[in-house]
């Protein structure tokens, strides 16, 4: 098989290899209709629309994108072709609750034991959003959950909000796909009237997709509104940011939430097992990533304060306010919209919190970190 795979895919050859004759890779956005003319396997990530006008010389084989989010595939276009697709859902979903918890305590930092009085509404409670609500109810966060479609799947699972109960709360973070369509569209969800329900002081965070958050909304409510923190890891649109914003985001990062090794490396091989379902003939027991990938750090906290041992750990793992440094760096840059796929590109090696093992002595602080997801061993 003749592989085309977006140059930001690691683990291509460890988990394609045995079946590919040749290997080439490509920046996601310059893919283009020749070289998919030339591949029978294409991998890709969020960055490359896959549609008609891509696959007009040529029907891949598969079609496997590394990525929860699908708003770039034509799923229709795909199905109507009859090529296999497969995308990797959850794969980075506990990246980016990780990516959550680092800005709330991050915003929270002059006294993160805060946190434990604040209401957080989480808007879309899927991979992401679930695994965020069960991570911040076991911190002891009083949390409301908005997602009208699963509302309607199974109303007996969760007591639902609505959204505008959803927007009154200290904390709202954003976990929608980005869809346009349907009973629920969420394009331009958090729009003018939306914002203006966010109480006094409160923090808003979008990681799912930047279009769901109004970029003019935004633009127009944060001058009149200086006292919402707004944290923000994805853009309308994207790479081409509206930098009016940065100045007045409290967090600032660039479309890199799920950004985990372990959340990139799960993605490849979610692939592979997709590939081996649709051509059992390619079937073989998958190696376990974590033979790829370095050993997870060890942290040793001295700290018995079971918040603030909860900041240092958080920030030992993943120090959100340094890729905010370097985001705004970026921005400065002639060509901004390069600056933002180069910061992506040479992203650090970030663990998952959940990898991490924390050295503490017997204290309150152990059952915290251990509900944050960290492993403490007895
Ligand atoms: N910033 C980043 O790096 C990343 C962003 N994402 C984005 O996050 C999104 C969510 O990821 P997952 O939770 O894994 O997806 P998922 O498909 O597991 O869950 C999405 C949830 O959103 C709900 N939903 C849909 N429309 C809604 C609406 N109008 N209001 C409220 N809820 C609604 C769905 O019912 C579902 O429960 C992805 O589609 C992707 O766009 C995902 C990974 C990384
Ligand atoms: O998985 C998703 O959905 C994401 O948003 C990805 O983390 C985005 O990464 P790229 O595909 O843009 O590298």
């Amino acid at each position: 098989m003749r592989i085309l795979a977006d140059e930001n895919i690691p683990g291509v050859e460890a988990y394609f290899g045995d079946i590919a004759t040749a290997i080439s890779y490509a920046p996601g956005r310059a893919i283009n209709t020749a070289q998919v003319a030339a591949c029978d396997l294409l991998l890709v990530r969020s960055v490359t629309p896959v549609n008609a006008s891509l696959l007009q010389q040529h029907r891949p084989q598969f079609i496997g994108s590394a990525t929860i989010g699908i708003d770039h595939i034509d799923v229709e276009c795909l199905a109507k072709q009859q090529i296999p697709f497969a995308h990797a859902p959850g794969c980075n979903a506990d990246a980016v609750g990780d990516y959550v918890l680092a800005a709330l305590l991050y915003v929270h930092a002059d006294a993160p034991q805060r946190l434990a009085d604040k209401t957080v509404s989480v808007i879309g409670a899927g991979n992401v959003g679930g695994r965020l609500v069960k991570r911040l109810r076991a911190l002891g966060i009083t949390v409301r959950v908005c997602d009208p479609p699963r509302a309607e799947q199974t109303p007996e699972a969760e007591a639902f909000v609505t959204l505008a109960d959803a927007m009154q709360a200290d904390v709202v973070c954003v976990h929608t796909p980005l869809t346009g369509e349907g009973a629920h569209p969420t394009r331009q969800l958090i729009s003018d009237s939306m914002l203006s329900l966010l109480p006094q002081n409160a923090v808003l965070l979008n990681a799912g997709r930047g279009a769901v958050v109004s970029a003019g909304a935004l633009e127009r409510f944060l001058p009149q509104r200086p006292d919402v923190q707004v944290v923000l890891d994805v853009w309308e649109p994207e790479p081409d940011i509206p930098r009016i914003l940065l100045p007045q985001v409290r967090l600032a990062t660039g479309h890199i939430a799920g950004y985990s090794l372990e959340g990139k490396w799960r993605g490849t091989q979610m692939l592979r097992a997709a590939l081996n379902r649709v051509y059992p003939e390619y079937d073989r027991p998958l190696p376990d990533m974590a033979t790829f990938l370095p050993p997870a750090p060890r942290i040793v906290v001295l700290d018995d304060d079971p918040w603030q041992a909860l900041y240092d750990s958080v920030e030992a793992v993943y120090d959100i306010a340094q890729d905010d440094r370097r985001f705004r760096l970026a921005m400065r840059a002639e060509e901004p919209a390069r600056a933002f796929d180069q910061y992506r590109k040479t992203y650090v090696q970030r663990r998952e919190i959940q990898q991490c093992r924390v050295l503490v002595q017997e204290s309150p602080a152990r059952p915290l970190l251990r509900a944050a997801g960290f492993q403490i061993p007895s």
